[in-house]
């Protein structure tokens, strides 16, 4: 029997995702805070609690203009660590450049396939590739600029898939985010996010799941 770890960062989240599950008992979906350490640290206390085979995070997040509109939906290739270095008169300095580990951790790529492959035959908006993890949401076009200027490849910004990450990979477990878009990533304009959207968009994700996982 498989057991698939949900993490989540906040209970309007955890009831989006648990609606499309429809109670299947392979699942378990936890709300562990936002943020990467609060994420992290949910994610180890449910990881030692119990044995999974797979761990998701899971969530509504900012889609970078031109690459992820408001309802897509994003599944990771990689969930990086993208504010996590060192600022210098030269520019961002990752933890990479820095010698002390990687910003990056890899996804599950053939939880990731099943699933891509589920919402394109469903005809949902969907993308592949790196979704950034900030512990500042951004505000400004510059920074949005910025941050694909250091991975040109990403589509999404969130707030705690590396810390989910950084859990499941300390005990071997696979991993994989996946994110519905409820804003652009830019000019902050928090009235504009479509939060409802996002999460409806959640809840067919894990439908989907629940058939290819
Ligand atoms: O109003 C704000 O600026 C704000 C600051 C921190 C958190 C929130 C949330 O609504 C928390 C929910 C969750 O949303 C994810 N999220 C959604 N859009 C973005 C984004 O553009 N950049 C980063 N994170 C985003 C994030 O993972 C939070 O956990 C609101």
């Amino acid at each position: 029997m498989t057991n698939i770890l949900i993490v989540t960062s906040v209970d309007a989240e955890k009831t989006a995702a648990e609606a499309g599950l429809k109670g299947d008992s392979r699942f378990h979906v936890i709300s562990g805070g936002v943020g990467i350490a609060a994420a992290s640290a949910s994610t180890a206390t449910a990881l030692a609690a119990r044995s999974y085979n797979l761990v998701i995070n899971m969530g509504i997040g900012g889609g970078f203009i031109g690459r992820a509109a408001v309802g897509d939906l994003v599944i990771a290739t990689k969930s990086a660590a993208a504010d996590l270095g060192a600022e210098s008169e030269g520019g961002f300095i990752s933890i990479d450049e820095l010698g002390f580990g990687s910003a990056v951790i890899e996804c599950d790529e053939k939880a990731g396939d099943s699933l891509w492959q589920e919402c394109n035959h469903r005809f949902l908006p969907v993308h592949k590739g790196s979704v950034l993890t900030l512990s500042t949401v951004t505000g400004t076009a510059d920074t949005a600029d910025r941050l694909l200027g250091l991975y040109p490849d990403a589509f999404c910004e969130a707030m705690e898939g590396f810390g989910v990450a950084t859990a499941a990979k300390q005990a071997g477990r696979p991993y994989l985010e996946v994110r519905s878009i409820s804003n652009p990533v830019g000019p902050r304009d928090r009235g504009a996010w479509q939060i409802k959207e996002a999460l409806a968009r959640l809840t067919e994700a894990s439908r989907l799941m629940k058939e290819v996982l």
